[in-house]
């Protein structure tokens, strides 16, 4: 029998995941339905085995074995062939970085996202809610998903570089960034490792979106430097004023560079996907939407929202809570034992690749009853605290939990109240969207209507 409270002592349950083809292993029912295939796998034991290809990989399952893992970042470390071949796009920043040189890196980046200054980005993330809130025709229908990248792109590129050089950097991102994330995840999945090499046009796009994109970080490092602003507020001066309490070391131009790519493709795609999502629920679950209309008039009365508005805007922020456990973009991350370690009782050798998958832990009935509905008010404090521990991890957990996990809370909270105090998102009958787990859980395009309220 399976229960979410368990002592230290129980003994783990192991398996192999069924199904598996003598050589291919699990690798094609991961690559043709993984959300179905992962989610299914709790059912057989705390921590189970799979094979992509000759590999065997581990997937925990419950979250006592995950915590194990995420809080012991240095045997569990972010290696293997994913990260190898995330380098070439992402250098060496926080998400590629190994432990020890992680730890060092977070000191430094980490004032970047002090509570002061995301204050400061909430300036950004209000200027840019309003106006996407004022962008649209009533009863013109507009695609959802396209209008949330677009926003939190915005969001992202001026809070990272508040010059004048900013709708320049809007557009350049805007454009890039998804040929970069497509192309990035399709590399990762790829274990010939030939298709990058191939002549494809679609590979040519993709070095040249980053081809671009570097050269737009590097044109605003050389702004930045050649400016004398000192501190504008913005993600790149907390960056460049960031010295190491423990050595009184800084970053240098190619860290600061890989830094802000990192930041581009970690923080724009995941907040725009449970934005995404959010709407998409709301649509479908008309006494949420009602809920969430009725605080929104109260706490803004017909105004914009606003930064010192965000604690007020309680039920909004569980609407977008309850988005990132149905649909969590990070919903799928790996971790490789650096030494020989054990887990749940059993023994894993160095280089053992770890699969930590949100999306399974949030869709498991026996941490969340009814774990397909939403409902938002599984978040209310009361309830919250019945939620086992460690079974949410929309950010995930350990030293290397999202360290843009409030500046996405906030952006995306204003964003909910910002178009909820003018729109009623009508959904179009009959469309039909899945989740599409690529390097976010996207939706693909969602078309709603914006009727004015
Ligand atoms: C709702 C939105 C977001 C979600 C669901 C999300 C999710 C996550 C998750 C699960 C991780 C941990 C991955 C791992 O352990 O391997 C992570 C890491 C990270 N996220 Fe986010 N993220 C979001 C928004 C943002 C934003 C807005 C930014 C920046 C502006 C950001 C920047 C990062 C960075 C730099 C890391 C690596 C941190 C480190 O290793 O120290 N994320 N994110």
């Amino acid at each position: 029998m399976r229960t979410a409270q368990q002592p230290a002592t129980r003994n783990w349950r192991h398996a192999v995941a069924p199904g598996g083809l003598p050589l291919a292993g699990h690798a094609l029912l991961m690559g043709r339905k993984p959300l179905q295939f992962l989610a299914s796998l709790p059912a057989h034991g705390d921590l189970v085995e799979l094979r992509l290809g000759p590999r065997p990989v581990y997937l925990p399952c419950h979250p006592e074995l995950i915590q194990q893992v995420l809080v012991n970042a240095r045997v569990y470390d972010t290696g293997g062939p994913v990260k190898e071949k995330a380098k070439p796009i992402l250098g060496n920043g926080l998400i590629t970085s190994d432990w020890a040189d992680h730890r060092r890196q977070r000191r430094l980046v980490q004032p970047a996202f002090h509570a002061a200054r995301i204050a400061k980005y909430a300036e950004v993330m209000e200027r840019e809610c309003e106006a996407e809130s004022t962008a649209w025709t009533a009863r013109r229908p507009i695609d959802v998903s396209h209008e949330m990248l677009a926003l939190t792109a915005r969001v992202t590129a001026r809070a990272l570089f508040s010059t004048d050089m900013a709708p320049h950097a809007v557009a350049e991102i805007q454009h890039c960034l998804p040929i970069v994330v497509e192309g990035a995840y399709r590399q990762a999945i790829d274990p010939t490792r030939l298709l990058a090499k191939l002549p494809l046009a679609a590979n040519r796009r993709f070095d040249d979106a980053l081809a671009r994109l570097n050269q737009l970080i590097d044109r605003m490092i050389d702004d930045y430097k050649a400016s004398d602003d000192g501190d504008r507020g913005d993600v790149l001066s907390a960056l460049f004023a960031a010295q190491d309490d423990e050595t009184g070391g800084t970053m240098s131009d190619q860290e600061i560079h890989d830094q802000v790519m990192t930041l581009l493709l970690a923080g724009i795609e995941t907040t725009a996907s449970a934005l995404t999502w959010a709407w998409f629920l709301l649509g479908r679950n008309p006494r949420a939407e009602a809920a969430l209309h009725a605080e929104v008039d109260e706490v803004l009365g017909g105004r914009a929202p606003r930064y010192a508005d965000v604690p007020r805007l309680a039920y909004t922020q569980r609407v977008f809570s309850e988005a990132l456990r149905l649909f969590p973009p990070a919903w799928l991350f790996t971790r490789t034992t650096t030494e020989t370690t054990e887990l749940g009782g059993r023994r894993l050798p160095p280089g053992s690749d770890v699969l930590i998958s949100p999306y399974v832990l949030h869709r498991d009935p026996v941490l969340f009853p009814r774990p397909e509905t939403f409902d938002p008010d599984r978040w209310l404090p009361e309830r919250a605290k019945e939620v086992t521990r460690g079974s949410y991890l929309p950010f995930g957990g350990g030293s290397r939990k999202c360290i843009g996990d409030v500046f996405g809370m906030t952006e995306a909270t204003l964003a909910l109240a910002a178009i909820a105090g003018r729109w009623r998102m009508r959904p179009i009958p009959g469309t039909k969207i899945r989740p599409r787990p690529q390097m976010s859980l996207t939706a693909g395009a969602l078309r709603m209507i914006p009727e004015p309220r």
